[in-house]
Parts: C-alpha cells; structure tokens; sequence
C-alpha cells in the first residue's frame, strides 16, 4: 500500500449517545482494512480535569459543548493534514479524566472523526469531506447506554439514569440533534445498517482510487 500524496480524507461520524457512532466508524473501518485509516474520537478530547476532586469531575455536564477542548482537536487534525504525527490523548471514563499517557499517531489517508458534538463546531465541519449522523430512537439508545456504561464505564444504574435525565438528553435536544442538518448523510439504525456502511467505504475508497 503506498500512501496518497493528496490530503488525507476525513469523515465526520456523530450523533447521539448510543447511537452506534463506533460501531458505525468501526464497520467503515474494518471495511477499508488495507487502506492508511484511522479513527480519532472526541471523548479523548474532553477537558483535562487532572486537578478536580472526583466529586467535582462527576459533576460536569459531559455534553455540553465546553465540556470539550476543541482547540486541541483541531490542532492535531490540522498537524495531521500537514502530514505530522499526534500525540493523541487516552480518555479514562472510569476516572472522568484523560489519562497521564498519550499514544503517538502517525498520519493516514483516511480519518474517522467520531463524537457526539463534532458537527457543533463549524471549524471541525470545514476539515470534514463527508458528515455523517447516526439516527437511533432515543429508547434504543438509553438501553444500549445503560448495558454499556455499567459493564464498560463502572457506572451504577442509578447514576446513569439521573445524568441521562439531568443532562444528557437536555443537551441531546439543544445541542446534538440540531446537528442533524449539518449531514450529508444520516444513517437510521447504526452499525445495523449495512448498506450505509457499504455506501460509505464504497464512495471512500472511490475517492482514493482516483487519486
Ligand atoms: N444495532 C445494535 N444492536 C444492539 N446493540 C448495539 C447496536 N449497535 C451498537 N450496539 C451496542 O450499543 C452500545 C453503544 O454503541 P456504540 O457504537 O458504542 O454507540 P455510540 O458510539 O454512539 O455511543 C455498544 O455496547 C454497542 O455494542
Ligand atoms: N466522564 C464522562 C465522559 C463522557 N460521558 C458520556 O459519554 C457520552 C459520549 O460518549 P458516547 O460514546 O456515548 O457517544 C456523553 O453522552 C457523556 O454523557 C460520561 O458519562 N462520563
């Protein structure tokens, strides 16, 4: 596999929590397994809270927009583009924090940015090719978070339910749905739907071969 000498493509993957966004980025990519890709999420770009008390962490609305250090973000997508290597942040869901490691990332042809507020920011917009939103029933995708958070995340039942009412789908009406008319396209169902995962790697790995 050589590398392109053209800038590298980057595709936009958001929607609500528990909407499929990775299992989405994951298919796409598993499809193009072969091809220089790579997934960059935005929950490693979540504010650095190293300095907080555990009590305090646990009280941030971790989906409200400030909530996330953009700046960063774009500053490594933007190194990336330039064909530099990132010193991509680990995310601790366990902790509320990032973690004190980073994991060197070399550029790729192909770059899956995937989060829940990635459309909310026109500067990350303008770096995207294509944009894509995940649209899964709000029901599904409170079940799905519960049977993930307390298995992956360390969280209790309770927990989960109040920051689902108190924030997570305030902020999912105000901020993230909205979002929605930013998409090329909006992809019903998730990682279920196989022929939008099929379009997508399709028309990706077109845009490589006419390179
Ligand atoms: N179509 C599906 N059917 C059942 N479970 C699913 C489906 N898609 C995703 N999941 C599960 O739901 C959880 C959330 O999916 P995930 O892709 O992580 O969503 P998001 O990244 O949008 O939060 C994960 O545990 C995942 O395995
Ligand atoms: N410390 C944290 C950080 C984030 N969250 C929640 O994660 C959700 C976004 O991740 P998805 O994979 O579900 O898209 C978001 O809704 C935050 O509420 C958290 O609970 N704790």
């Amino acid at each position: 596999m050589s590398k392109r000498t053209k800038r590298p493509i980057i595709i936009g993957v958001t929607g609500g929590t528990g909407s499929g966004k990775t299992t989405v980025s994951n298919a796409i990519y598993s499809q193009l397994a072969g091809e220089s890709i790579m997934i960059l999420q935005q929950d490693t770009y979540y504010n650095d809270q190293a300095d907080m008390s555990m009590d305090d962490r646990k009280a941030v609305n971790y989906d409200h927009p400030l909530a996330f250090d953009n700046d960063r973000m774009i500053s490594d997508l933007e190194q990336l583009l330039n064909n530099e290597a990132i010193d991509m942040p680990v995310y601790d869901y366990t902790k509320f924090t990032r973690s004190s490691e980073t994991i060197k990332t070399e550029p790729q042809d192909v770059i899956i940015v995937e989060g829940i507020l990635i459309l909310g920011d026109e500067r990350l917009r303008n770096l995207m090719d294509i944009k894509v939103f995940v649209d899964t029933d709000d029901d599904l995708r409170i079940i799905r978070r519960i049977t993930r958070d307390m298995k992956e995340r360390d969280r209790s039942l309770q927990s989960i339910i109040n920051q689902y009412v108190k924030t997570v789908k305030p902020m999912y009406n105000q901020f993230i749905e909205p979002t929605k008319r930013y998409a090329d396209i909006i992809v019903p169902e998730g990682g279920a739907n196989t022929v939008a995962i099929d379009l997508l790697s399709t028309k990706v790995r077109d845009i490589l071969q006419k390179d």
